[in-house]
């Protein structure tokens, strides 16, 4: 997605700011001008790009720093933070509590994606213990109630609409009726779309939200649309009072700017962004991390990830197993089976060493779970030396028949789980005595750098997010 040029754009202008032997006026103009390309071109709207840079210069007053005092450093704390004031409202969001009922309402244009992310935010939930529910109030587009049904159906949860009833304010307050009756604490209100704003449509948003008094009313943005977003995100806030935004699409080409956008028009946080067209292709969004993510500085969500991917009494242990670089099949048998414990495992993995595409194709999470399922089995019939070992490539051939007919699998199975290991030990080695790293050095992070393909580099967030990791995790 374009939002990692943006990070791209805005990291290099802060490198090349840090690789300056003098931090004067010059240097500073270059480096906000530069900022401010970067943002541009992510489609971030020009009256928010000019308040950050002018926002900056207000805090960042080179002559009144005094000698000795690290100006690099006060130069990109404060790009960090006014890039998190332009995603951060001030203000959270709604959040719903599990057991106790809440009703949320969805907007947006037709085509931004509104009735997916609906059952995506459903599923959501569900996995978190919530009983949603979905009620399809678009009577519009003809079709929106089939792909609810569709996709409700498919994820097992409950949904109430109308093939015959025209009036979308009647089937919503039946739908929440309904649902309240039968005890649902989540019940997920989708709206109609229109091609574009037209008082109709908002007309209709503010019956909705009239007749069923939802607790959050989340606009549903295209992450593609770029500037349009301020106006699209203000029309909404006046239909409806809009207390979040979800920017889907973000998996695509789309520059992710808008997003700026949205949350300045209508002054409400992004809770979630859509990242494909799967049903668990959501991400919770939060500002921090994902402004570090973007600056390179560090990639908190993978740390957190990790931290949730491994039992905490478990992670000290494993972290340094991983330093020591003994990535055993044991190690590796843990790994994989904490991470079938976690629903989209796709994503997770997709932010650990070695766990390429390959292993976890997008939008294919049941065969890589029945992969990782095989796999597992595999191992089962494998004895605790050969789960130890330090290099159990060797293994003979007649060890791996039997394990083969032991686990009730072909060779081939077996020696596919072995090159994945193999594949994955070797990314995983890479953090062999990398909790001895000193403070940033840069010469083993340039050998890093040429060891670690640059696609694995890229999904952890670069050199930087790599050797905060460590640092962190350690
Ligand atoms: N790549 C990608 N596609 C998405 C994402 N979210 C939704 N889509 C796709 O966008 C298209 C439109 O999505 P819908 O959910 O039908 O859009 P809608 O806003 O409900 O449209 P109306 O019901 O007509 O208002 C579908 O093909 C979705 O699969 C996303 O995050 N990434």
């Amino acid at each position: 997605m374009v939002l990692a040029q943006l990070g791209g754009g805005i990291s290099r202008a802060l490198a090349q700011m840090r690789d300056a032997t003098v931090i004067d006026e010059k240097v500073l103009t270059d480096c906000l001008h530069e900022i401010a390309r970067a943002l541009l071109q992510a489609d971030v709207h020009i009256k928010m790009v000019s308040d950050m840079r002018s926002n900056i210069r207000r805090i960042v007053n080179l002559e009144a720093l005094a000698a000795g005092i690290n100006k690099r450093r006060i130069i990109q704390q404060a790009v960090f933070a006014e890039l998190c004031k332009m995603l951060d409202p001030g203000k959270p969001s709604f959040v719903p509590t599990k057991g106790k009922l809440s009703v949320v309402m969805f907007v947006g244009l037709q085509g931004s994606g509104k009735t997916t992310t609906c059952t995506k935010y459903a599923r959501y939930h569900q996995r978190k213990g919530f009983k949603p529910s979905l009620v399809c109030a678009d009577t519009f587009r003809a079709g929106a109630f089939d792909q609810l049904k569709q996709n409700a159906t498919k994820a097992n949860i409950p949904y109430y609409g109308s093939y015959m009833e025209s009036d979308p304010v009647k089937i919503a307050v039946e739908g929440v009726e309904r649902f309240r009756k039968e005890n649902s604490d989540l019940i997920i209100v989708d709206t109609s779309g229109r091609h574009k704003q037209e008082a109709a449509l908002i007309e209709e948003m503010r019956q909705v939200a009239e007749a069923t008094k939802p607790d959050l009313v989340i606009f549903v943005m295209d992450g593609s649309i770029g500037q349009a977003a301020f106006d699209q995100a203000q029309a909404f806030k006046q239909s409806a009072s809009v207390g979040a935004v979800i920017v889907t699409k973000l998996d695509g080409h789309a520059k992710g700017g808008g997003a700026l956008s949205a949350v300045a028009a209508t002054k409400s946080p992004v809770i979630f962004i859509g990242t494909g067209e799967h049903i668990d292709d959501i991400e919770v969004f939060e500002v921090k991390p994902f402004v570090s993510r973007l600056l390179g500085m560090g990639d908190l969500s993978l740390v957190k990830k990790f931290h949730d991917v491994v039992p905490v009494d478990q992670q000290s242990e494993l972290m340094q197993k991983l330093t020591e670089g003994t990535f055993t099949l044991r190690l590796f048998y843990e790994l994989l089976q904490n991470l079938i414990n976690m629903g989209p495992i796709g994503q997770v993995l997709s932010m650990l060493p070695g766990f390429s595409s390959e292993l976890m194709p997008k939008g294919h999470d049941k065969e890589s779970q029945a992969k990782i399922k095989r796999y597992m089995t595999i191992m089962d019939s494998m004895t605790n030396a050969e789960l130890d070992s330090t290099n159990p490539k060797l293994m003979s051939e007649s060890r791996i028949s039997r394990i083969a007919r032991g686990s009730g699998r072909a060779v081939k199975d077996v020696m596919d789980m072995l090159e994945e290991y193999k594949r994955i030990a070797k990314a995983f080695s890479k953090f062999k005595n990398m909790d001895k790293v000193p403070k940033r050095n840069n010469k083993i992070l340039d050998t890093m750098n040429n060891l670690i393909p640059p696609q694995l580099l890229n999904q952890m967030g670069g050199i930087n997010a790599l050797h905060n990791f460590i640092k962190q995790m350690g």
